[in-house]
């Protein structure tokens, strides 16, 4: 349910979650999280650490640390996922699910983004595991890019589709499957010719740049992610998709914090950090597309519909002012100041 006031310009929606987040560990870990913590209720934790999130036992820990890095003032509840390997156990996976553990299972093919060296190159190998998944009704997070080198980055995620999900989705019936952070029209149609066992997130900032916000009039590395940013008509198709109302597509802001030196370098790490701004940045983009009534199903109700949770019963309530707000550019953490995702236009929304 959501409301908007015309006098007030406000908008209520139930707590959000986000279904693709990055939060790292460490020091990185203790500076970011708030900034999920701060307006989402829950979030699903990606795996790719160094060493991955691999075991039930990992994750647990993994899930302490985030706890414990919580500030006290805050709530927020940590949905862990396992990073699938060619060695993955399927009785640990069930076992990590059975005790509610784990929400997911992350597909990295090998070699596709950050920290996924320890992924999957022979989906044969995996299969055990995603007849387990199947059976016990666990959803499988895809990273939907191929790796081989002679196909186009721009082309991994179709070429993804055709060669990767589309034939395990076949040899396994009954597995659901996310397609994480998609970025192409051909991702978004996928997803409408299939049944409910398919799902997608989207990013804030696919629904904001494409490729040539990245490449023209010089490299901005603050807006290089993997899947990297497409065409135009690629971003309107994630546009309409998200705006939509269709209960397949959710948010997952893929927000992944990397510290400058980082980014800026001659051989700079893919990820855009959006925590900060990501609920104000899509009311905009709602309200652009004269969709606001459909915000409170993208980022707070089709995603627990998909995981079969409950939608919080906590609320949030955006604010739209007369002047542009001003976000932080940067968060600062140990390891170095982390840049916030600019969207390059004025936002008046905050979160209230
Ligand atoms: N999205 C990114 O560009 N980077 C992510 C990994 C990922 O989700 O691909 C990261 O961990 O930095």
């Amino acid at each position: 349910m959501c409301y908007a006031s015309a006098m007030t310009v406000q908008l209520t929606i139930p707590r959000p979650d986000d279904w693709h987040l990055h939060l790292r560990d460490g020091a990185m870990l203790k500076a970011v999280l708030p900034e999920t913590a701060r307006d989402f209720a829950r979030a699903i934790i990606m795996p790719n650490l160094v060493p991955p999130v691999v075991t039930g036992d990992q994750a647990a820990a993994y899930r302490d640390r985030i706890l414990a890095a919580l500030p006290d003032d805050m709530t927020f509840e940590p949905l862990m996922t396992l990073y699938l390997t060619e060695d993955t156990d399927p009785a640990d996976v069930a076992a990590a699910h059975a005790s509610g553990l784990i929400k997911a299972v992350k597909l990295y093919p090998a070699g596709a983004t950050t920290n996924s060296a320890s992924g999957v190159s022979d989906f044969d190998k995996v299969r055990g595991v995603l007849e387990t998944m199947a059976d016990i009704g666990l959803p499988l997070c895809t990273h939907g890019e191929v790796t081989d080198s002679d196909i186009d980055i721009f082309d991994r995620e179709a070429v993804f589709i055709d060669r990767v999900l589309d034939p395990i989705r076949k040899a396994t019936p009954g597995l659901r499957v996310v397609m994480e952070h998609i970025t192409t029209r051909n991702a978004a149609d996928y997803v409408t010719s299939q049944d409910s066992d398919l799902g997608a997130t989207i990013t804030t900032h696919h629904l904001i740049i494409n490729r040539n916000h990245l490449l023209v009039g010089g490299i901005k590395p603050h807006y290089y992610c993997l899947p990297v940013a497409k065409r135009e008509e690629h971003r309107l198709a994630l546009r309409a998709a998200a705006t939509s109302g269709d209960k397949r597509f959710f948010l997952g802001t893929d927000s992944a914090p990397h510290t400058d030196p980082n980014k800026l370098s001659a051989c700079g790490c893919a990820g855009c950090f959006t925590a900060p701004n990501t609920m104000p940045l899509l009311a905009h983009v709602f309200e652009e597309d004269s969709a606001l009534d459909k915000l409170a199903g993208f980022a707070s109700e089709n995603g627990p519909a998909f995981y079969r949770l409950p939608v919080n019963s906590a609320r949030l309530t955006l604010e739209k002012q007369d002047s542009p707000v001003i976000f932080p550019d940067q968060i600062s953490t140990e390891e170095g100041l982390v840049t916030v995702f600019d969207p390059g236009f004025d936002v008046f929304w905050k979160v209230a």
